[in-house]
C-alpha cells in the first residue's frame, strides 16, 4: 500500500512517545517496589510475630511486582486499537469502555466517524498515576477486540495496529483496517494506515529451536479458544499448523490471569515428546507466566522416570491398548504367588538379602507358648489366596495377610479350644500374637513372603515370558506375550512403559508413611501465595518444582497432540485431572495410534461426563500452500474425505524431489546442506524411526541449525526447511504410517525436499509413488 510521505515517521513518533511514557511509569513503579522491599526489610528488625507477618506480606507483594516488571520489561507493548464510541458509555475496572458494539450515532450518515478511544495492548497492564490505562493486559476483556475484530465483524474497532519494538525503541508498525469503508478521524486528523498487516510479517520469519509466542497476532478463531470459559472440557481440533499448540499455551496464560486463585492448584500441559516440551518451554515465561504451569512429556509423567525409548510399533500397540489393564491387574496380584521360570517366588530384593541368609517363603516356623508351630507350602498358598481375594490394592493387604497367618497359627496351636471363657481366650490370643510378631524370624518371613510391591518390580516380573503368559491368558496371544516380555527385558523404560508403571501404581496402592514435617514458613499463612519473591532462599523455580512434586492432581489439564494418546496413557493423564477442567487439542489426521476407537473410549472415560465445548481451527499458518498441497495428497490416502486446513500464504517455491544416487546418507547430507544455504533458520531431517542414529551421523558436521528426527519425534515441531527421507519407509513403519508421513510432510515453514529411496518407486521427476497426484 502506498502511504503519504512523512506518515510513517509521524506514526512511529506517536508510538515512540507513548512507549516513553510507559517506560517512565514503569520506572516509577520499580522504584516504588524497591522502596517497599527496603521498608519491609527495616521492619523485620522489630521482630514481633505481627510485624513479621506484615513484613512478609509486603515483601511478597513487592517481590512479585519487581519480578514481573523485570521479566517483562522487554518488548511488552505490542498492540493498539482505535475504537468507535461504545453503546452505553460504561467503563470497566481497567478504565476502558466495556461495550463491544458501537453506539448508534458513532458513524455519521456520510460514513465519517471519530475515534473515541485508543487502547494500547501489552503483556501486562500498566495504569498511569491518574489510573487511566497506559497499557491493557492482553488477557483483559478490554483487549479482546484486538484479537476478535475482523472486517466481517469489526465491532468498535476501526484500526488494529501491531507495534514492533526493541528495548525502548519502536521499530515499526503494521496496521489492519477493520472498517475500510469509513473515513475515521482521530483528534481531527484522518486515521493513517501503514504496512500490510502483522500476521504475514510474523509467519515469514525464520524459525529457531524455540517456539515464539503469538500474542501480537492471535487470530479471531484462535482467540475464541484461548478465552473460552474454563468450565468442563474445551475440545479443539485443527489440522497441522493451525496454531493448536500456540493456542494451548496462550490459554494456560489466560486462565491464570483470569482466575489465579483457582489455578493455584496448577495447570498441567501434556506434550507428546521431550523435544516438543523443550521447543515450547519458553512461551509461557515470555507471557509472564511460569511456576504454576508444568509442561511434561507423556513419557515423564511419573516422577523419577524420563522415558525416551520407543517400542516397536507392534509392541507399542499391545502396551498401549486398554486390554493391558486386565494383564496388569492379574500381574499385580499374581506376582506374589506365580513362581518365576527359575522357580523362586520372592524377589531379588535388597531388603531380603540384607537380612542375611535367604528366607524361605514356602515354610513358616515359629515358637509360641513354648511350642513349635508350622505352616507349610499348601497352608501358605491357601492363606495368600484368601488374602488376595477382592479388589483392594495389593500393598494394602499385607495387614490382612498377617492377620490370616496368625489365625492359622492360633488354630494349629489348639489353644483356642482349651479356653471357653471368651475374655480369657481373647487375652491369650493377644499375648500369642505378641509372642509371634516380636520374633525376628516372623518379620523376616513376612517381608519375604509379602513384600511391598513397587510398579517397577511388577513390570520386571512381567519380563518373564512364562509368568506373563499366565497373566495374559486369553488377552494376549503367544506372539504378543513373547514380544512384550522381550521388550521388558531391555534396559530402561519406553514411553509406553510409563503408563503401565502409573497404572500399576494405582493398582498396587501406596503404603502410608509418616510425612516429613516441612519447616514452618510464615508465607504459607498468606492465602493465594503462588509466586515467590526474588530474595528468598527458595527460588520461584525451586518452589514450583517442590509444588509439582507434592502435587498429584491439577486444577486444569491441557493435552496437546491428544490424538496420539493411547488408552493406557489416557488413563494415566486422567488420574492427574480427576477434578480438573480440561483443554484437549488434537488432529485425528496426525494420529500415530492405530486403534482410534479404543483411544476415544479411554479418552471419554478420562474426561468423564463433563460437557464438551468443541472448536475447530481451520487455517494453516505454518506451511506455504505449495507444501500444504503436497501433504494433502497423503491426507487423502490416510483419511479419505478429511478436509485440509487452508494455507494463508504462498512462497512460489515448489517442493523439491531428490533421488538417491550415491548412497542415501550422501544424498540426504547434500540436500540438507543445500537447504542450509537457502534459509536463515533451522532445517529438520525426518527419517523412519529405525534410521535415527544413522541419520545423526549423516548430518554430524553440518552444525546446530540442522536436526535429525525420527518420524515420531517430529510431532509438533517446525523448521524453516525439512528433508523428508523415504516416504515409503515412514508409511510402512506402522499401521498408522500414512498419518505419521502426513505429520512429517507438514513441518516446514518455507521449503521441503523429499528424498526417495528405491522402495519409493520415484517417477522420472523423482516424485515418489505415494506423493503422486
Ligand atoms: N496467530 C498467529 N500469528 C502468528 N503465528 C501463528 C499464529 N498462529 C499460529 N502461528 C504459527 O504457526 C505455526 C504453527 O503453530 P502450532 O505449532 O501451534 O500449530 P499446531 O496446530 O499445533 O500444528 P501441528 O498440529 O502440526 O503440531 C507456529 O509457528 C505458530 O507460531
Amino acid at each position: 500500500m502506498q502511504e503519504p510521505s512523512g506518515t510513517r515517521e509521524r506514526e512511529l513518533g506517536i508510538e515512540q512517545r507513548h512507549l516513553d511514557r510507559v517506560y517512565a511509569r514503569l520506572e516509577e513503579k520499580i522504584h516504588e517496589a524497591e522502596f517497599l522491599m527496603q521498608d519491609a526489610a527495616k521492619r523485620s528488625q522489630v521482630g514481633t510475630p505481627g510485624a513479621l507477618a506484615e513484613r512478609d506480606a509486603q515483601v511478597y507483594r513487592a517481590g512479585i511486582h519487581l519480578n514481573r516488571l523485570n521479566n517483562e520489561f522487554e518488548d511488552f507493548l505490542f498492540g493498539r486499537i482505535d475504537l468507535l464510541l461504545g453503546k452505553d458509555g460504561k467503563k470497566g475496572p481497567d478504565g476502558a469502555y466495556t461495550s463491544v458494539d458501537p453506539a448508534e450515532d458513532a458513524v455519521r450518515e456520510d460514513n465519517t466517524a471519530d475515534i473515541a478511544e485508543t487502547l494500547h495492548i501489552g503483556r501486562i497492564g500498566v495504569l498511569d498515576a491518574d489510573y487511566s490505562p497506559l497499557v491493557i493486559d492482553w488477557r483483559a476483556p478490554a483487549a479482546a477486540p484486538f484479537y476478535r475484530s475482523t472486517p466481517v465483524d469489526p465491532g468498535r474497532v476501526v484500526r488494529r495496529r501491531v507495534i514492533r519494538s526493541k528495548g525502548r525503541k519502536v521499530l515499526g508498525v503494521e496496521d489492519d483496517l477493520m472498517r475500510p469503508e469509513l473515513a475515521a478521524y482521530l483528534n481531527g486528523e484522518k486515521l493513517a494506515v501503514l504496512g500490510d498487516g502483522a500476521l504475514m510479517a510474523a509467519l515469514g520469519q525464520a524459525r529457531s529451536h524455540s517456539m515464539r509466542d503469538i500474542v501480537a497476532s492471535i487470530q479471531a478463531e484462535q482467540d475464541l479458544v484461548i478465552r473460552a470459559p474454563a468450565a468442563s472440557v474445551t475440545y479443539v481440533e485443527g489440522g497441522p499448523g493451525t496454531g493448536k499448540t500456540a493456542v494451548a499455551l496462550h490459554r494456560a496464560a489466560y486462565l491464570l490471569y483470569q482466575d489465579r486463585r483457582r489455578y493455584a492448584g496448577g495447570i498441567l500441559i501434556v506434550s507428546p515428546t521431550p523435544l516438543l516440551v523443550a521447543y515450547t518451554e519458553g512461551v509461557l515465561p515470555s507471557l509472564g507466566e511460569e511456576g504454576q504451569v508444568a509442561i511434561r512429556a507423556v513419557g515423564s509423567l511419573v516422577d523419577g522416570v524420563e522415558a525416551t525409548l520407543y517400542d516397536d510399533p507392534a509392541v507399542a500397540r499391545v502396551k498401549g491398548a486398554s486390554r493391558m489393564l486386565n494383564v496388569l491387574r492379574k500381574a499385580a496380584r499374581g506376582v506374589l504367588d506365580t513362581p518365576a521360570s527359575g522357580g523362586q517366588l520372592a524377589f531379588d530384593d535388597d531388603a531380603v538379602r540384607e537380612a542375611g541368609a535367604p528366607v524361605r517363603t514356602d515354610l513358616l516356623r515359629v515358637v509360641a507358648f513354648g511350642r513349635r508351630l508350622e505352616l507349610d507350602a499348601d497352608d501358605l498358598r491357601r492363606i495368600r489366596q484368601i488374602a488376595l481375594g477382592g479388589t483392594a490394592p495389593v500393598n494394602l493387604l499385607r495387614p490382612r495377610a498377617r492377620k490370616l497367618l496368625l489365625d492359622a497359627l492360633w488354630a494349629k496351636s489348639g489353644a483356642g479350644a482349651r479356653h471357653t471363657d471368651p475374655e480369657l481366650a481373647a487375652e491369650l490370643r493377644s499375648s500369642f500374637d505378641d509372642d509371634i510378631t516380636d520374633e525376628d524370624s516372623f518379620i523376616a518371613f513376612l517381608d519375604a513372603w509379602w513384600p511391598e510391591l513397587t510398579p517397577r518390580k511388577v513390570l520386571e516380573a512381567m519380563a518373564d515370558e512364562r509368568r506373563l503368559g499366565r497373566w495374559g491368558r486369553r488377552v494376549l496371544n503367544p506372539g504378543e506375550v513373547r514380544k512384550v516380555a522381550r521388550s521388558l527385558r531391555r534396559d530402561g523404560f519406553t514411553v509406553h512403559d510409563v503408563a503401565l508403571l502409573d497404572e500399576l501404581n494405582s493398582i498396587l496402592g501406596t503404603v502410608a508413611r509418616p510425612k516429613r514435617k516441612r519447616e514452618f514458613d510464615p508465607l504459607d499463612q498468606l492465602s493465594g501465595l503462588e509466586e515467590l519473591m526474588p530474595q528468598r532462599e527458595e527460588t520461584q523455580w525451586e518452589r514450583a518444582e517442590r509444588l509439582a512434586q507434592e502435587r498429584v492432581e491439577y486444577a486444569h489439564v491441557i493435552v496437546d497432540e491428544a490424538q496420539d494418546l493411547t488408552p493406557m496413557q489416557w488413563r494415566m493423564v486422567g488420574r492427574r485431572g480427576r477434578h480438573a477442567t480440561w483443554t484437549v487439542v488434537g488432529d485425528p489426521a496426525q494420529s500415530s495410534w492405530s486403534e482410534p476407537d479404543d483411544a476415544a473410549a479411554a479418552r471419554d472415560e478420562a474426561l468423564g461426563t463433563r460437557p464438551r465445548r468443541r472448536f475447530e481451527l481451520t487455517v494453516n499458518y505454518r506451511n506455504p500452500s505449495e507444501i500444504a498441497d503436497l501433504a494433502a495428497r497423503v491426507l487423502a490416502l490416510a483419511m479419505p474425505g478429511m478436509p485440509s486446513p487452508k494455507a494463508v500464504r504462498s512462497t512460489g517455491l515448489e517442493p523439491r524431489f531428490a533421488v538417491v544416487r550415491e548412497g542415501l546418507g550422501a544424498t540426504v547430507r547434500a540436500e540438507a546442506a543445500r537447504l542450509l544455504e537457502q534459509v536463515d533458520g533451522t532445517v529438520g531431517v525426518v527419517v523412519a524411526m529405525r534410521r535415527r542414529a544413522e541419520a545423526r551421523k549423516w548430518l554430524a558436521e553440518l552444525g546446530e541449525r540442522v536436526v535429525a528426527l525420527g518420524s515420531l519425534e517430529a510431532k509438533g515441531l517446525e523448521y524453516d526447511a525439512t528433508v523428508v527421507v523415504s516416504p515409503a519407509e515412514i508409511a510402512d513403519e506402522s499401521p498408522a504410517g500414512l498419518r505419521v508421513l502426513y505429520v512429517a510432510l507438514t513441518r516446514a515453514t518455507q521449503q521441503l525436499t523429499v528424498v526417495s529411496a528405491a522402495g519409493d518407486a520415484p517417477d522420472a521427476a523423482g516424485v515418489p509413488d505415494l506423493l503422486r497426484d
